[in-house]
């Protein structure tokens, strides 16, 4: 079946910096179809040639992981139309005569997913069509219900695919080889083994001049509600009869449904803004100083909080989230912290319990154990037993493109997950609006807010 990929919003930064080089390496790789053609649309006026200029400047970033012929060669795919999405008649003229069945993808701000799926509702997509969505899904979750209602009556749900990028990256993916590929995990992957979760993903990036987005978006929507909480998903859920694009999603739903918002919001939430200071050499300014943002919004670069998973395996663990901006360090990883040993046979001084890590970019596990050391026999020493992880053929967007080329939604994000996500930060989000809990300040380079 030939396809074609319209990309709503072709001229905006996730399609220069992240969807055409993608694209770029699934034609190195061999996994692009020849015949498809990339249609870009933008408010730019622009023609054909214009926009392959601007997206050849795009991929020459990329020279390193993507040679001259495979760029050109998508370079070759693409065409441009101009036009308002949100409008029915422009949306209708853009899309027009796009060969096959077509794959449209909303790399837009999420403001304007409402309006433009209510116009392609009303153009019409043909039978086989798939839509994308890029993230956050919506502001909240009344947002989210009235996209997944619209969507609903655009194409079937096993035709959406709700983007995270997250669920690309290599050891997201191990997570799933580690738990369910080996028998050790799972026997001791619950409450009675497990004392705690902890999910970080602390980046050294400031704003990076993201202020149009990112000031009305803040940390928790920004990363908790989806990305981190999809980490968690995976992390908790029961095994899934397969990794397909009906056991995958409903597992992760079922565990999502389970957890249980923070019990004490000024207790388990803590929010954060960076002030001036020094990241890795690089000097940045006081956020509420970088251009564009608005301070009276008060919008956090910093979001943290703990939830618990009500359900017979996970009662009582905590899982805590974290992400941050500015940070002094790239700490990213999932850390499964295990209960101390039932007897300890080697005296009184109990030793670190078991952790086990599963560390992102460089992508590796790490279990961290204790053994008896080298010089007396009955004394014990850390040992860790390191996996690093070779680097993935395909960036994370380039395993989604490929998936949605091949008509492929397993690892979407679906319906209920994306609303229940919503459910489980909205009392967070009320708090944090109401002044509940107090917006810390934390110097860029630091390790984040100085708790009370
Ligand atoms: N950038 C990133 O690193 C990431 C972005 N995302 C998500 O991707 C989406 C896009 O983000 P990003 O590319 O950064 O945003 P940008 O603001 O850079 O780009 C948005 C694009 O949408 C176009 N656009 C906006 N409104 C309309 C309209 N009514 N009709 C036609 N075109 C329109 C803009 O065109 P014009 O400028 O001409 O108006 C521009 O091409 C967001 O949902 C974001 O959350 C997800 C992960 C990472
Ligand atoms: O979606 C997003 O993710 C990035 C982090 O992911 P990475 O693949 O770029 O490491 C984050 O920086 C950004 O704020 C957020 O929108």
């Amino acid at each position: 079946m030939r396809r074609s990929l319209a990309v709503l919003g072709g001229t905006g930064d996730l399609t220069g910096r992240l969807l055409l080089p993608s694209l770029a390496s699934l034609v190195a790789t061999g996994a692009f179809p020849h015949d498809v053609e990339v249609r870009a649309v933008g408010t730019e006026d622009w023609d054909d040639d214009g926009y392959r200029d601007w997206a050849r400047g795009r991929l020459a970033a990329h020279a390193a992981e993507v040679d001259e012929r495979a760029r050109e060669r998508l370079i070759s795919c693409l065409r441009y139309r101009r036009g308002d999405v949100t409008d029915a008649g422009q949306l209708r003229a853009a899309l027009d005569g796009l060969p096959g069945v077509p794959i449209v993808y909303l790399a837009l701000p999420n403001t304007v997913f409402h309006p433009t799926l209510e116009a392609l509702v009303e153009v019409g997509l043909p039978e086989g069509a798939q839509v994308v969505v890029e993230k956050p899904f919506g502001r909240d979750r009344a947002d989210a219900r009235a996209l997944n209602e619209v969507l609903r009556r655009l194409v079937p749900e096993e035709a959406v695919f709700r983007i995270d990028h997250f669920l690309a990256m290599q050891t997201v993916l191990n997570l799933l080889g580690l738990r369910f590929a080996n028998r050790i995990f799972e026997p001791v992957w619950n409450a009675g083994h497990v004392e705690r979760v902890e999910i970080v993903f602390d980046e050294t990036l400031g704003l990076e001049g993201r202020a149009g987005y990112y000031d009305t978006a803040g940390a928790l929507r920004d990363m908790l509600q989806n990305h981190l909480l999809q980490l968690l998903a995976l992390v908790a859920m029961d095994p899934p009869h397969a990794i397909d694009d009906t056991s995958l999603p409903a597992r992760k739903a079922d565990v999502l449904r389970a957890v249980r918002p923070p019990a004490d919001l000024a207790r388990d939430t803590v929010r954060g803004r960076y002030t001036a200071g020094t990241v890795a050499g690089r000097q940045l300014p006081d956020y509420t100083a970088e251009d564009g943002v608005d301070p009276s919004r008060g919008t956090e670069t910093y979001a943290e909080f703990t939830v618990t998973v009500d359900n017979w395996r996970w009662a009582g663990v905590p899982f805590r989230l974290r992400t941050g901006k500015a940070l002094g360090s790239d700490r990213q990883e999932i850390a499964v912290h295990f209960k101390p040993v039932p007897h300890l046979p080697f005296g009184d001084d109990q030793p670190e319990p078991d952790v086990l890590r599963l560390r992102f970019d460089p992508d590796g596990i790490d279990l961290e154990i204790n053994l008896n050391g080298a010089g007396d026999p009955f004394d014990l020493e850390r040992e860790v037993l390191q996996a690093a992880l070779p680097r993935q053929e395909l960036p994370a967007y380039g395993v989604l493109l490929r998936e949605l080329l091949a008509g492929s939604t397993t690892l979407s994000i679906s319906d209920v997950e994306a609303e229940e996500s919503w459910r489980i930060v909205e009392p967070v989000l009320a708090a944090w609006a109401a002044g509940e809990v107090p917006l810390l300040e934390y110097p860029a380079g630091s390790s984040g807010p100085a708790q009370p």
